[in-house]
């Protein structure tokens, strides 16, 4: 009889805040200790927090010392610290080590880790579509990618058996897995995430360009300002990284947006109520349809 025990999956998570961290516990809660989880943050307080919510077993100041030994490295920290966390820690990296990461931007990300790699570490891109509007491990819980979307990109050029073992790894953090490729991945990342957040941010900005007015909108600040600016409360380090590495994307779908606004300006300008109608239908009549699409699938919007 083979008595010899599975050796226990080693992960390193880079970056345990939000999104690191709720990996983390999503999946030492499920593996308990068949899983060892090293983390890696910037203060002895976020490691001892993020011990203490049980993200990880161990926690390290130093990247290095983090990767040690490890399987899986799940690189989870602001989207232009990642290629440069790669850097440091790929001499260190065990042989047949998987790099993954949770990125909000694919293209800028894998397009330089392929181009560093060796050919006996591997790297699989992905992407949960769950978070919230605070950062850091207290903010993250173990059920946030429940019954979330979570993209993962298959041509990165890791071999199909690598690609399996980090979506097994996902799923039973109970996340639905969905694969595209960089490009659509970034173009929908953009449509779907990146503008709204900045389209929030310009609502909270618009009144700042009305000084005089903003005691009295703060007071009549209701349901509609709310559902629409949550995500304006969002880190602006981590959105700054996210415009500067998805720039094309955002730019081209930042301009259809202009115009769609254009549009109605011109329509309340002739007092075109038939235009005006027109535009609320179409958007009413595709978020419905949305909505009923994706009512078994996600609790998306
Ligand atoms: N917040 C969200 O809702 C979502 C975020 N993401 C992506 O996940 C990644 C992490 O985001 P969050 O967890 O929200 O951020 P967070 O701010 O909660 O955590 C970031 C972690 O990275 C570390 N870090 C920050 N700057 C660093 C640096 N210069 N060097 C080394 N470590 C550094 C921090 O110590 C912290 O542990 C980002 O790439 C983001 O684009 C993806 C999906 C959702
Ligand atoms: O707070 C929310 O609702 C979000 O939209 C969170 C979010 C932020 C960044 C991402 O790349 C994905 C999801």
């Amino acid at each position: 009889m083979n008595t010899e025990k599975t050796p226990k999956l080693h992960l390193a998570i880079l970056g345990v805040g939000l999104i690191g961290g709720a990996f983390g516990m999503a999946l030492k809660d499920k593996l308990q200790d068949d899983i060892f989880i090293t983390g890696n943050t910037r203060t002895e307080k976020s490691l001892h927090e993020a011990k203490a919510l049980k993200a990880i077993d161990e926690g390290f100041l130093d990247p290095i010392e983090c990767v040690q030994g490890a399987d899986i490295i799940y690189l989870s920290t602001p989207v232009l610290q990642i290629v440069p966390l790669v850097k440091k820690i790929l001499p260190h990296l065990k042989p047949g080590a998987i790099l993954t990461d949770a990125g909000s931007t694919k293209s800028f990300i894998a397009k330089q880790i392929m181009d560093l790699l060796p050919e006996n570490i591997y790297y699989v891109a992905g992407h949960p579509m769950t978070g919230r509007e605070k950062s850091g491990v207290t903010a993250a819980h173990k059920d946030l990618f429940n019954n979330k979307c979570y993209v993962i990109v298959k041509d990165t050029g890791a071999p199909a058996k690598v690609v399996e073992k980090i979506v097994n790894l996902i799923k039973l953090t109970n996340a639905n897995i969905t694969t595209l490729t960089l490009e659509e991945h970034d173009r929908c990342a953009s449509i779907i995430s990146h503008i709204p957040h900045i389209t929030a941010a310009a609502l909270v900005n618009l009144l700042d360009k009305n000084p005089n007015d903003l005691e009295s909108c703060i007071t009549l600040a209701g349901g509609g300002f709310k559902d629409t600016t949550r995500i304006a409360s969002s880190n602006a380090d981590m959105w700054a990284d996210i415009c500067i590495s998805n720039s094309e994307p955002i730019i081209e779908h930042l301009s259809q947006l202009q115009s769609l606004l254009s549009g109605v300006i011109t329509s309340i300008a002739k007092k075109d109520r038939q235009a005006i109608h027109d535009y609320f239908v179409e958007s009413k009549t595709r978020r419905d349809m949305i909505l009923e699409e994706t009512k078994d699938k996600y609790d998306l919007i």
